[in-house]
């Protein structure tokens, strides 16, 4: 019989992934990864919930306690990449390092199984010609979560299945409730899981970094106001910047070094260009001259189309936290927009498609 371990995070789509499986005659090993304190996926309550869908499904459930990596890996460097002014995107390296790379791990080493699944909204399939993995857009497009996938190797895309990438999620909610899940019923996450858990960012952050007055300047370096730390700004922001002024200001720059703050009116937060760090290639060979794509710089976006520009090693050299020190010599490019994009925000992830295929991503080290 061919077995598959599945990672439950406690809700409705690995529990539906997990039921689907199992229902094909898979055998199932549920595993959950308990990653932080607190409530919500990933914590106790989560952990629950996925051991009642094991006992449901009458399949074995392991529990691996991994809060030191996901302090390490997760918490230290959002809390560092805060520090230094940028706006760190967790996610993805999640699923690299936190989840996906100790999962295979764990389920290769420890059961003796190749293959691992999870309920992420995305498609994987292999191409022959190229001798690739591709990860795909998942077919419902409102729930396509592949933008948080860039960073996975083709080890560890030949290891994974998703099992709900044809699937809309009306039709999660309707088979959860066929098979009578406990979690049928249970709302979406809608925040990062490290808001969920602690109210909002800013009283995630506030536990580890102390209060540290500066100045909020404009592009001229004239003092517009006082901030009380840069780790409570990000580039865009325009609420609670506590200034007066003629005209709506946002927070265009933040200059950790020297404490301030830069905002500028709305016509100062677009660029025409970006560069972007540890890039990963997906679904195609890294390329060495340009490529047209379209490219989301959040998850959220409109695919907007651009020019990837690839940068050989020590070209354009900028200084970049890389943050695990697993890349040797990390991978850049430059994209330049064909209508300039608003808001580029270093840290985040750049993510470019070829349509449904997602070509490459990499984390945006700064505007140009
Ligand atoms: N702590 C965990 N342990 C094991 N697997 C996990 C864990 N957290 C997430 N996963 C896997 O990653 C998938 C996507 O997780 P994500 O955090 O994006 O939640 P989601 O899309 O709301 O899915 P779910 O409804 O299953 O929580 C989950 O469906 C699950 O398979």
């Amino acid at each position: 019989m061919n077995r598959v371990v599945v990672g439950l995070s406690g809700g409705v789509d690995s529990s539906v992934a997990a039921a689907i499986l199992h229902h094909q005659g898979y055998e199932v090993v549920g595993l959950t990864l308990w990653l932080m304190k607190g409530k919500g996926q990933c914590c106790s309550e989560g952990m629950v919930d996925a051991a009642f869908i094991c006992e449901q499904l009458g399949i074995p459930h392991h529990i691996v306690d991994s809060r030191d990596v996901f302090q390490a890996h997760i918490v230290d460097y959002l809390v560092a990449g805060y520090s230094d002014g940028i706006t760190p995107l967790p996610c993805s390296q999640c699923n690299k390092t936190v989840k996906f790379g100790p999962m295979v791990k764990y389920a290769r080493e420890q059961l003796g199984i190749d293959k691992i699944a999870t309920g992420h909204y995305a498609r994987i399939s292999y191409n022959s010609d190229l001798g690739r993995y591709q990860l795909l857009r998942a077919v419902d497009q409102s729930k396509d979560q592949s933008y948080f996938l860039y960073d996975l190797t083709q080890d560890l895309l030949a290891a994974s299945v998703f099992t709900l990438g044809e699937m809309h999620k009306t039709e999660t909610r309707k088979i959860a409730a066929e098979f009578g899940l406990k979690t049928a019923d249970k709302p979406e996450s809608m925040d990062l899981c490290l808001v969920e858990a602690n109210g909002s960012m800013r009283e995630f952050l506030d536990k580890y970094l102390a209060a540290k007055k500066g100045d909020i300047v404009d592009r001229e370096g004239r003092v517009l106001g006082q901030h009380d730390g840069v780790h409570h700004y990000t580039i865009g922001q325009r609420r609670g910047l506590g200034i007066a002024a003629a005209e709506a200001l946002y927070v265009i720059g933040i200059d950790a070094v020297n404490n301030r703050v830069v905002v500028g009116d709305r016509t100062h937060l677009t660029q025409p260009e970006c560069t972007v760090s540890r890039v990963n290639w997906v679904s195609i060979a890294p390329p060495t001259t340009p490529i047209r794509a379209e490219v989301q710089i959040r998850y959220r976006t409109t695919p907007a189309p651009v020019t990837v520009i690839p940068l050989m090693d020590g070209q354009d050299a900028h200084p970049t936290r890389v943050w695990d020190g697993q890349d040797a010599h990390p991978t850049r490019v430059k994209l330049v927009f064909d209508e300039p994009q608003l808001s580029i925000t270093p840290g985040q992830a750049a993510v470019w498609y070829d349509g449904d295929i997602l070509l490459g991503g990499g984390i945006i080290e700064r505007q140009n």
